[in-house]
């Protein structure tokens, strides 16, 4: 379990993040959601220990950050290093041990090739297989299927769902609605740094219903189009 109390944080004199409470379950994933700058990435970051904070970010472990797989929207890979050391080097990180990586290789990358030198949506799915491979109990995901191809989001939905079974903890955010109601079991609404929503499965027609009123509202009738 991961729990967080009066979690803010400052980037100069701007507050980002406002006195967040949250908790996060072992064996249930959850979705956030909010406008560009809500704060989804900070928070993200604060609890995987990348920024400097105030208030409590407490778990099951002693060290959060050496169970946590963290995909961050755009990973950056170092200049000469291929995909397959890449994948080698995390899991020397935490100790695991990975054989056979070419079979391990679901998304198809070639691994031969340096990572700097892989598309926008390889580099994700190499950050991302990665991460799996460390063997994880919680993952951050930020908007992990932004970019990434149809079938490559396809896999990556089934993968959350077996983290479920598996009893990990998962906290992806997205910008694609239909991606969180397939596989969340809460979402958090984040606006101006604070959650204004915890909305459950049950709700979740209600939420996009109700997000699809406030927001396009009648906005576009302003454009006049013709
Ligand atoms: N290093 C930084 N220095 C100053 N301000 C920052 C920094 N990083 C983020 N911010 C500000 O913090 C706010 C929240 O940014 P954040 O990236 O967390 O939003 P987000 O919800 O992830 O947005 P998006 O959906 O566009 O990815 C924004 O106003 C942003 O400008």
């Amino acid at each position: 379990m991961i729990k967080i109390e009066r979690l803010s944080k400052f980037y100069g004199k701007k507050q980002v993040l406002n006195s967040i409470d949250l908790e996060f379950k072992k064996g249930k994933i959850y979705g956030i959601v909010g406008e560009n700058g809500a704060g989804k990435t900070t928070l993200f970051r604060c609890i995987s220990g990348l920024e400097s904070y105030k208030g409590n970010i407490l778990s099951d472990f002693t060290e959060l950050k050496d169970h946590l797989g963290l995909l961050l929207t755009e990973p950056y890979f170092f200049s000469k290093i291929t995909g397959k050391e890449y994948i080698q080097l995390l899991a020397n990180a935490r100790q695991t041990e990975i054989t056979k990586i070419e079979n391990k290789n679901i998304f198809g990358l070639p691994l031969n090739q340096y990572a700097s030198t892989y598309s926008t949506g390889m580099k994700k799915k190499l950050a991302l297989t990665a991460i799996l491979l460390q063997e994880n109990n919680v993952f951050i995901l930020d908007e992990p299927f932004n970019g990434v191809d149809i079938q490559s989001n396809l896999i990556i939905t089934e993968i959350i769902k077996r983290f479920k079974k598996l009893e990990k903890t998962v906290i992806i955010s997205s910008h694609i609605f239909s991606t969180l109601e397939n596989t969340c079991d809460e979402i958090y609404l984040m606006k101006n740094g604070e959650i204004i929503n915890k909305v459950e499965k049950a709700d979740f027609k209600n939420l996009e219903k109700k997000m699809k009123e406030f927001t396009v509202g009648n906005k576009i009738d302003k454009l006049e189009l013709k």
